[in-house]
């Protein structure tokens, strides 16, 4: 996908992207694939496949679930800043937060808001399980997201408490979804949610299957979650 089908594709699904967003992608990607040099951020650095796999797939979870209607916005595990820099771009009012727990991936994306003049968006190095606890950010945020973080018995660990009661955890997954959301049912009532929505559709060009899941928090998670790092991997609520 070219940064032309790119646009028109966006404008299908509603969104009009200014020059200065248009502009904001375009620099994206020349920083991903500058520093992608110096580190490894992302195995994808062709353009064709960063506008698509990396701008478009964040993108499409706003096909789905309306960010107009939410401001705060956790991104757990968002590496080079997917997905929630590319919807951050298209919807300009959100408060990002970003917690990853490699600081490398944290310096790139504080060069990267700086040189696109984002505003509102805070990158916070940490494991998603003590960021979890610190009373500063647990059940604070409108909507939690995360793609290619866990698979979602774990992932649901991780994001689920930063969700204030009310909010939403907006999961991107590929093929595995499905499967993943049976072994997760227990981890998402136990962590207070509940699955709202589900939408499944194929990405342009390639088809490949992807499912968002929106769980909505419908009471607080218990104070025992999340348990220290590593642990929702190695035993995942059951
Ligand atoms: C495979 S990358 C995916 C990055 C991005 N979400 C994407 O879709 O391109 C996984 C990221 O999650 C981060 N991560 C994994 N486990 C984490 C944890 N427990 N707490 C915080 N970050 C974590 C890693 O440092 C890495 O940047």
């Amino acid at each position: 996908m070219n940064e032309q089908q790119f646009i028109e594709a966006l404008k299908e699904k509603g969104i009009e992207l200014t020059q200065v967003q248009i502009d904001q992608f375009k620099k994206y990607f020349e920083l991903l694939v500058e520093w992608n040099e110096k580190m490894n951020l992302t195995a994808i650095t062709d353009l064709e496949g960063v506008y698509l796999k990396h701008f478009y797939d964040s993108i499409s979870a706003s096909f789905y679930f309306d960010f107009s209607k939410v401001t705060t916005v956790c991104d757990v595990g968002a590496g080079a800043g997917f997905p929630s820099l590319p919807i951050k771009i298209c919807f300009p009012h959100l408060h990002v937060t970003i917690v990853d727990s490699l600081n490398k991936r944290i310096n790139f994306l504080n060069h990267l808001s700086e040189q696109l003049n984002l505003d509102h968006v805070e990158f916070v190095h940490a494991r998603a399980e003590e960021f979890g606890q610190n009373q500063k950010y647990r059940e604070k945020f409108d909507v939690t997201t995360a793609r290619a973080v866990a698979r979602l018995s774990v992932l649901s660990e991780l994001c689920i408490p930063l969700v204030k009661k009310g909010g939403y955890f907006v999961a991107l997954k590929a093929a595995a979804g499905p499967e993943e959301l049976k072994d997760a049912k227990k981890a998402i009532a136990t962590l207070g949610a509940s699955l709202n929505q589900e939408f499944a559709y194929l990405l342009p060009v390639e088809e490949s299957e992807r499912t968002i899941y929106i769980f909505d928090k419908i009471k607080e998670t218990p104070k025992k979650f999340p348990r220290k790092p590593g642990v929702p991997n190695k035993s995942p609520i059951q």
